[in-house]
């Protein structure tokens, strides 16, 4: 079912020509993100004045924030080329010797999804990052031996959007670590502005607004929905988006003001009415709601945590009162148990 979620933040098939046109490809295209950008603008003129490889980089937040697209632009501002792959496509030692042996100096290698590293590709990539040489097996049986060849510098950058499931070595061995963090409403706002700019769709600013309001503080998302608008303003009003036909087309498609559509309120509703608010496990949550864990804790739990409609401590996820409240319900009055002590509204982990 998570598929046909339309506010997924997982890619679906028909968004990727159009999110390669609407890529940003320079720093300067990457909105929002202040501190992330400030910082690697200046790494990456360090780098460059330096003439070495950038420090390697690791990127992690909710799937659709820019992970990927950030990776592309260090690349871009740095001149240079960018091999991609992933943790679970590096199956063997010697499918990342192939890739690192055919690096160019200061080349980025992105991984993606790199805590899904198997422990021998691992091993392999320790003495890469470290020290730009590799070690490699030569024959077989008694007769083989290993020959240590150097690398060329090269920048790693590894995404994922589970930085609490890096092992500590691996994480260790990253000099510049970014965490993306949802992006605002206004943020959000340009980013639509400029995508519709791009697509030649026409679209006021109050109904950029409400698109951005309603897109989880994620850009693909945004873009998503954007889409979604200008259909219904082709074929329900005469293609221009205010106001109201964004928020006609989006009620029509069942997301809500806040940007939730009916597993983050099914989510609420089932803590409230089958756990009476929580704590609950993540496991019984995933069972109540026939959903994947992986999917709860990666792309649905992130933003109602930051939102603060739902906690999440040491025993179980809870709804907070503004939850209950979302849902037109009146939280209960509330002790502090002990777990409480506990509490934190981290995303990683
Ligand atoms: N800072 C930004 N400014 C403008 N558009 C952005 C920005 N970040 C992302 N986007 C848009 O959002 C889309 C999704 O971003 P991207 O694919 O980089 O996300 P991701 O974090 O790699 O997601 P995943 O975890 O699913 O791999 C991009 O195609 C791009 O159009
Ligand atoms: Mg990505």
């Amino acid at each position: 079912m998570t598929e046909h979620r339309i506010i997924t933040a997982a890619t679906q098939l028909d968004d990727e020509a159009l999110e390669a046109s609407i890529r940003p490809r320079r720093l300067a295209e990457y909105l929002g993100q202040q501190a992330v950008r400030e910082q690697m603008s200046i790494y990456i003129e360090a780098a460059k004045r330096r003439g070495g490889a950038l420090d390697h980089v690791l990127i992690f937040g909710p799937p659709g924030l820019g992970k990927t697209t950030l990776s592309h632009v260090i690349a871009n501002e740095l001149g240079v080329n960018v091999r991609s792959t992933s943790g679970p496509v590096l199956e063997r030692a010697g499918d990342l010797a192939a890739l690192l042996t055919n690096l160019e100096a200061r080349d980025v290698l992105f991984v993606d999804e790199i805590h899904r590293l198997s422990p021998v590709v691992e091993e392999v990539l320790y003495p890469a990052m470290e020290d730009f040489q590799i070690d490699i097996m030569i024959g077989e049986g008694p007769a083989a031996r290993s020959i240590k060849l150097d690398l060329p510098p090269f920048t790693l950058i590894g995404a994922t959007t589970r930085a609490g499931m890096l092992t500590a070595p691996l994480r260790d061995r990253f000099g510049i670590v970014q965490r993306l963090e949802f992006y605002t409403p206004d943020e959000l706002t340009e980013i639509v502005r400029r995508a519709a700019r791009i697509l030649g769709i026409s679209c006021e600013l109050e109904g950029a607004q409400e698109i951005a309001r309603r897109s989880r503080g994620t850009p693909r998302i945004a873009n998503r929905l954007l889409r979604r608008v200008r259909d219904y303003a082709e074929v329900r009003a005469d293609g221009q988006i205010t106001r109201a036909v964004a928020q006609a087309a989006m009620d029509m498609v069942k997301v809500d003001a806040q940007g939730f559509d009916e597993l983050d309120r099914r989510l609420l509703t089932v803590i409230i009415e089958n756990f009476d608010g929580g704590p609950v496990g993540v496991e019984s949550l995933a069972a109540a709601l026939s959903e994947d864990r992986g999917t709860l804790e990666d792309v649905v739990e992130p933003y109602l945590i930051q939102q603060g409609y739902l906690v999440r401590s040491a025993r179980g996820r809870m709804a907070s009162a503004k939850g209950w409240r979302h849902l037109g319900l009146t939280p209960p009055p509330r002790q502090t148990q002990p777990g409480d002590l506990f509490t934190d509204g981290s995303i990683d982990g």
